[in-house]
């Protein structure tokens, strides 16, 4: 049997694993079998907490499909509540090793309960070759795509993990769903691609609605409401501290002028249980 606590960051929810506790052979496998919805717990991913030797502690995330990723912005501050509840980290500023580099995390307590999880993102990179993106171009901005009989406008950014942005006058679940699962997998996109459908409301408000490279649609994308604030920012779309609503909840994302995004949500236990490997 395996210990386990289910999370949830705005919708998006995951399970915890305590990896200095037990340890796991295949963790693709893992959480495949554990984000199952019907044979499994249900998730949209895994985190498991491991150590590490440039942080205080370290976050390895897994999609629900299997796949790897570098890192994941609902997931880190489930992580970061996690870490902190269970006694594993124990001050409320710290930082969390991940494949996309070092996080800084500041936890807002109210009467020792974690109220609110605030990351520092880090920098952003629009390079076509980081992304990556197959193109001959140094950034894929505005670029026309055509997908589904549609020809639309999508601008992509290294967030920690791959993004594309797409503006639209209207969010449609039935759309971001079948243009999204096409995006995801155009040969343009070696690595694949997470894709955020934005209505802008005004400055300071925006709508996201996102399909998950790796775990499909989702009730938000951390990761991906810092794409869509740092896209609509260089269009002049938005200002640099934004309300992000997503299907789920809502997140708040800022620009510093040192070119890092921060990012401040709630973290929520579900439940503790115990699962039958
Ligand atoms: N599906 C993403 C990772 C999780 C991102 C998302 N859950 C977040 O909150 O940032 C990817 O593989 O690129």
């Amino acid at each position: 049997m395996m210990e386990f606590s289910k999370m949830q960051g705005a919708g998006n929810d995951f399970i915890l694993v305590n990896g200095l506790k037990q340890s796991f052979k295949n963790l693709s496998e893992l959480a495949q079998k554990l984000c199952d919805r019907h044979f499994g717990i249900g998730a949209d991913g895994m985190m498991v907490v491991v150590p590490s030797e440039t942080a205080d502690i370290q976050m390895i995330y897994y999609n629900s499909d299997g796949s790897r990723g570098e890192m994941c912005g609902n997931g880190i501050r489930c992580f970061s509540r996690f870490v902190f509840e269970k006694g594993i980290v124990t001050k409320p500023s710290f930082k969390v090793e991940t494949l996309a580099g070092i996080k800084g995390i500041e936890l807002t307590l109210v009467d020792g309960e974690v109220e609110a999880v605030a990351v520092d993102m880090g920098s952003w990179n629009y390079e076509t070759a980081a992304i990556p993106v197959k193109i001959d171009k140094n950034e894929f901005i505005k670029e026309t795509i055509s997908v589904e009989g549609k020809t639309l406008e999508m601008s992509a950014v290294l967030m920690g993990v791959p993004h594309g942005v797409i503006f639209v006058d209207e969010i449609k679940e039935t759309e971001t769903i079948r243009l999204g699962a096409a995006i995801e997998k155009m040969e343009l996109f070696p690595k694949r691609i997470n894709v955020n459908f934005v209505k802008v409301v005004n400055e300071s408000h925006i709508l996201v609605d996102t399909w998950e490279r790796g775990a499909g649609k989702t009730l938000a994308c951390g990761t991906g409401a810092c794409a869509s604030v740092i896209i609509a920012h260089r269009l002049g779309l938005c200002g640099s501290a934004v309300n992000v609503k997503v299907p789920g909840g809502e997140l708040q994302i800022s620009i510093d002028n040192e070119h890092r995004v921060m990012m401040k949500g709630k973290a929520v236990f579900v439940c503790d249980g115990l699962f039958y490997l």
